[in-house]
């Protein structure tokens, strides 16, 4: 592929450049000679920033202005937090490698003047900046006396307004915190017997063309086959569950056993947002399937009532009804 560039879209954020160019410099270790370029842009999530992110509704909101870059063959890949990027795609791409994970745990971050507490003896009344109904409705479930106040920006932004007392604490991703070099202001990982990550959190997500195969066999050299099963089951248990807005799910997947071999283990739940109602269950099967683990765990849930839940929050969140 002499002379041939491979284009990168981004979001610009600190946390976007990082992975990007984590991506980047990957890519051009396994691919001699390979010129890459990035172009960074601002997503409808970047701009939108009063706004609840639960009140805008819309899927894709970190990552739309990314694919059409790639479908007007402007860029030929796009780099993404995999837990931003939905679970149905545009007509034409595809989700083509899914990198390594970090933690997928979410963290507690701490003002100051908490140096001394955990989660569960912070102050009655308490404020948790969070914008993630996952993340509200299962503190909320666990720990009633806490309050909860919707933040929205990127990471650095959000940790300005903690240090400046807007809050007492925010609940942020732990990967993100590590790959901004802020791993030194996580007070606390959050157990998953509290609360359940996002889908996807953690990894990375490279979407590109269908059909684009020099372009998929350039980047499924990133690919980790445990991390992608574990997100396959995730999303695939997301997508069998979800309707049209940001809704609390949660998950956390491990292997019995070995990584290689081992049966695939997913947990996972939904919850109302007022945090009574938390149903929560287990599937487990070959990791050679992982999809098929995901859709059966979303119909154990809908049985034992989480369809319900997630009807009266598509009906209440829905900015117009
Ligand atoms: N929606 C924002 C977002 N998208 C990805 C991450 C963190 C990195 C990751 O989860 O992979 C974050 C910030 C956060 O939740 O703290």
């Amino acid at each position: 592929m002499a002379g041939s560039t491979l284009r990168i879209a981004s979001r610009r954020s600190q946390l976007a450049m990082v992975q990007t160019h984590w991506v980047r410099d990957e890519l051009a270790r396994a691919h001699a000679g390979l010129e890459i370029s990035i172009e960074a842009m601002a997503t409808q999530g970047d701009k939108i920033l009063d706004v609840a992110l639960a009140k805008i509704g819309d899927k894709g909101l970190f990552t739309k202005e990314l694919e059409a870059q790639m479908l007007v063959d402007r860029a030929d890949i796009a780099v993404h937090s995999l837990k931003d990027l939905p679970t149905n795609l545009p007509e034409g791409l595809m989700l083509g490698c899914i990198t390594e994970r970090e933690d997928p745990a979410d963290a507690l971050v701490v003002h100051a003047k908490h140096s001394d507490r955990s989660l569960a003896t912070l102050p009655e009344g308490a404020v948790v900046g969070t914008s993630s109904l996952r993340r509200l409705a299962q503190l909320r479930h666990h720990f009633p006396h806490l309050t909860f106040k919707d933040v929205r920006g990127n990471v650095i932004t959000r940790l300005e307004k903690l240090d400046a007392g807007e809050f007492d604490c925010l609940i942020l991703a732990a990967a993100g915190l590590g790959r901004l070099g802020l791993g030194g202001r996580i007070h606390e990982l959050i157990d998953p017997s509290i609360s359940l990550h996002a889908v996807g959190q953690g990894a990375l997500g490279i979407e590109c063309r269908e059909g684009d195969e020099a372009v998929l066999a350039q980047i499924k050299v990133l690919e980790h086959l445990p991390t992608a099963r574990r997100c396959l089951a995730e999303r695939a248990f997301l997508h069998e569950l979800e309707g049209g807005c940001q809704v609390p799910i949660g998950v956390n997947t491990r292997f019995s056993g070995d990584d290689d071999t081992g049966e695939l283990i997913l947990t996972g739940m939904v919850a109302s947002l007022d945090g009574l109602r938390l149903i929560r269950d287990e599937a487990r099967g070959p990791q050679e399937d992982p999809e098929a683990i995901g859709r059966g765990l979303a119909h154990r849930l809908r049985e034992q009532g989480a369809g319900e839940i997630l009807e009266e929050i598509f009906a209440s969140v829905r900015p117009e009804a």
